[in-house]
């Protein structure tokens, strides 16, 4: 309107960042060509080694739950491996490859690979006051040996919790990204998801959440359409514009069952 003028309203920015792994945070290769074989070739010699015990009842009751039938050792490993050759994001086996990683971790034969834009990204916002969580198919156990275990060191104290297919549900169904919000006790709006994939972040908008699609350089997979790109976290931290940073907050922390 002529002669009118309009105050600029900065947009704020969120309150917490919910990161994806693989592809994300973390290189597709690394999850892809390390870690599933590593896991694949041992969930036989794993069951095997642990028969009777509870880690393994744990596994073939989430087995039988996730099918809803009983499952014998060998009909739950035939699903198991089914699942792997698929890389179907199957809970059962995902609790299973977390169980599997940790020994690797323990015996120095894996170390969980995240990008160098990663760690200042995460001091930055957690300077800021910004939330700093996880969202990953693979199970919290898993997210967080991964973290333990970087090139960078240990980044578990730069992150306030983690989410899973068993805590938040699949990542393609809008209600995960519900449940998530309402956890945090933050409106969807407060909050961004950063992931590779294209139906988790329409999931993620459908549920009311800011989102940004991230393609690594080495990736060479299709843009994912409808959604801000980025080729790292860089450009998530950049701040043209002073007044668009979040006010320092008191972020909702998940308790780390490590501490107890
Ligand atoms: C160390 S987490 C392993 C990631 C994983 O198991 C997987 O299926 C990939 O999941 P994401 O949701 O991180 O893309
Ligand atoms: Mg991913």
């Amino acid at each position: 309107m002529p002669g009118s003028r309009q105050a600029r309203v900065p947009e704020s920015g969120p309150r917490a960042v919910v990161l994806d792994i693989e592809g994300t945070t973390g290189s597709l290769s690394h999850v892809r060509d390390v870690l599933f074989p590593y896991a694949r070739e041992r969930l036989a010699p794993w069951l095997a080694a642990h028969r009777g015990t509870a880690p393994w009842r744990q596994v073939l009751d989430a087995v039988a739950a996730h099918t809803g039938e009983v499952q014998d050792e060998a009909s739950a490993l035939a699903l198991l491996e089914q699942w792997a050759d698929a890389d179907a994001k199957a809970a059962p086996l995902k609790t299973l490859q977390g169980l599997i990683w940790a020994g690797g971790y323990a015996a120095g034969e894996l170390h969980g690979h995240v990008y160098p834009d990663v760690p200042p990204a995460l001091e930055c916002w957690r300077t800021q006051g910004t939330g700093r969580f996880i969202y990953s198919s693979g199970s919290v156990a898993a997210q967080r040996d991964w973290f333990g275990h970087t090139a960078h060191g240990d980044l578990r104290p730069l992150l306030d919790g983690y989410f899973d297919l068993t805590t938040a549900g699949p990542k393609a169904d809008a209600d995960s990204y519900r449940a998530i919000a309402a956890e945090l006790a933050y409106a969807p709006a407060d909050l961004l998801f950063v992931s590779d994939v294209g139906a988790e972040l329409d999931a993620a908008a459908e549920a009311g959440w800011r989102t940004v699609a991230v393609r690594r350089p080495e990736d060479d997979r299709e843009a994912v359409p409808g959604h801000k790109a980025v080729a790292s976290l860089t450009p998530l931290i950049s701040r043209p514009d002073p007044g668009s940073s979040a006010a320092p907050v008191d972020t909702p922390t998940q308790e780390d069952p490590s501490d107890e």
